[in-house]
């Protein structure tokens, strides 16, 4: 979710669980006979109370594993959106929010794959940020 201003919203991993205390984007896994775009609008309903629109969703960017070097053998998909219905709040226990700029992601603690996801937004919170200050 990148708002006005080019910040982007980040969710914090709760204590009990891999990752825990690190920086992630909201979203969560495809379950059996989902589309990946609807299985994002369901996780992000559940987890932020917020309703996203699939037609408005872009892909950003895809991360994976290599099992070879250890790495789970997971593959993560970034979609961005400019547009949602609601405000965002933690449904999840411990799941703290932050809107965040370019700048501030790349000094945020994050899990391994949320690094390079990151670094193919940051043009994109710039570009925003940047054409905000011109309106
Ligand atoms: N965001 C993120 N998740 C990762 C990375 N590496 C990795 O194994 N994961 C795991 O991928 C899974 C992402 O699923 P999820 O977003 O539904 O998170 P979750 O912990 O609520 O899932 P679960 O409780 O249903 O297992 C988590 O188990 C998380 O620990 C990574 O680099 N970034």
């Amino acid at each position: 979710m990148i708002a006005d201003g080019g910040t982007v919203l980040m969710q914090q991993r709760p204590p009990d669980k891999q990752h825990a205390g690190l920086w992630e984007f909201p979203g969560g896994k495809v379950e059996m006979g989902e589309t990946l775009v609807a299985a994002l609008v369901r996780e992000i309903d559940e987890e932020l109370g917020v309703t996203l629109c699939a037609a408005d969703l872009f892909p950003v960017r895809a991360a994976s594993g290599d099992p070879a070097k250890g790495e789970p053998s997971i593959v993560l998909l970034l979609f961005g959106t400019r547009r949602w219905q609601g405000e965002p709040r933690a449904v999840e226990p411990g799941c703290q929010l932050q809107w965040t700029t370019a700048g501030a992601l790349t000094t945020l603690p994050r899990p391994p794959l949320d690094i390079p996801l990151s670094q193919a937004l940051i043009p994109l919170l710039e570009g925003v940020a940047k054409a905000g200050r011109h309106t």
